[in-house]
């Protein structure tokens, strides 16, 4: 087997692989034997991203070792809780591009956990990228970010089709949070949907939502220009508004009073929103969407207690 390397073979493993492999041919890997087996046969993953063909260059297999051989670099996308078994489980001279939207189980970043296992080339990619258009070939741009600007180059050539513009960034922090930060607004955002509470409310939760973004990407020290980018504000209106989103989903699911899963598909908002409110919690920081998304999600406000305490909060000036 040759070819790109791309590890998690669920809506957006899969939609990668299809990309890059307009480019040359790519390994996908499945964590079971029988769905990759399936996979295989059918040409199409059913189960997460209905609909797309698996094209010819792309070949399936739930064998680690096989996938990676001799590659340069892998992308990682499987969901965040899965990332800290799976980068155990890689040799470390691999390059890894994480494409996870979630955190390390400490609550800190999955790249600075890839470094402390001690992998040197590593870069993340999130941009506004629902994987059920990627798959169709639909327009679309990402953002990947590394320290390592060959590195980040390299995997720009990668994935860069005429479905897919890829740019370049070396704010890691800027990029990878972006996209961490926007699911649990999205929820959010689902949550004033579900309850019915119109357009000028999704609008200020949405523009209030990209402030505390702002707030807690640049006190982790991430550029505010990558905040305003693809990554941030870019992936922020995409999920928040989109009826592919599963976490927007989930939120009116909340809402409604229905459980929130997604028919077995990860919904990374719900987890990260307990870890970035005790994060806050502990650190003194002010996240007030993350911190009513949180105490929603575990039932300990309803969803309009959430609303009330956002509105009543004390009255200041809107740069605050
Ligand atoms: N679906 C989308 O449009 C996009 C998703 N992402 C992010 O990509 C990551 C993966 O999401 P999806 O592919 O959408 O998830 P998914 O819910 O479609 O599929 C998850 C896949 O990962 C596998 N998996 C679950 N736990 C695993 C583990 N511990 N080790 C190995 N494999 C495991 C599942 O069997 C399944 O194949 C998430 O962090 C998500 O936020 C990022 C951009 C777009
Ligand atoms: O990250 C995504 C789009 O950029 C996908 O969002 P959901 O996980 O909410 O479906």
């Amino acid at each position: 087997m040759n070819g790109l390397p791309v590890l998690g073979a669920g809506g957006w493993g899969t939609a990668l692989a299809v990309n890059a492999a307009r480019n040359g041919p790519v390994r996908l890997w499945a964590r079971r034997a029988d769905f990759a087996r399936t996979l295989a046969e059918q040409r199409v993953n059913a189960a997460y991203l209905p609909g797309v063909t698996l094209p010819a260059g792309l070949e399936v297999t739930a064998h680690l070792g096989e996938a990676i051989t001799d590659a340069p670099f892998a992308l990682v996308v499987v969901p965040s809780v899965g990332v800290p078994d799976l980068l155990a489980a890689l040799p470390r001279d691999l390059g890894v591009v994480l494409c996870a939207k979630g955190l390390a189980p400490d609550g800190g970043q999955l790249s600075v956990l890839a470094r402390q296992l001690g992998f040197t080339r590593v870069a993340v990619l999130s941009g506004p990228n629902h994987a059920e258009e990627i798959g169709r070939g639909l327009p679309a741009a990402t953002v990947v970010a590394s320290r390592d600007g060959g590195f980040a180059r390299s995997v720009q050539a990668a994935l860069m089709t005429p479905g897919l513009r890829v740019y370049t960034s070396d704010d890691e922090t800027g990029v990878e949070l972006g996209g961490v930060l926007k699911n649990v607004m999205a929820v959010a955002a689902g949550l004033v949907d579900g309850l019915n509470l119109g357009d000028n409310a999704k609008s200020a939760l949405i523009t209030r939502g990209l402030r505390e973004m702002n707030r807690y990407l640049t006190a982790l020290g991430a550029r505010e220009e990558t905040v305003y980018g693809l990554s941030g504000l870019g992936d922020l209106v995409a999920t928040a508004t989109s009826r592919h989103s599963r976490n927007r989903a989930a939120g009116e699911a909340i809402a409604r009073g229905e459980h929130p899963g997604q028919g077995g598909k990860v919904v990374e908002g719900l987890r990260t929103a307990g870890l970035l409110d005790a994060w806050a919690a502990a650190h003194g920081h002010d996240l007030p969407i993350v911190r009513a998304v949180a105490h929603v999600t575990r039932g300990e406000w309803t969803p309009g207690d959430g609303v009330a305490r956002l509105m009543e909060r004390e009255a200041k000036p809107e740069q605050h």
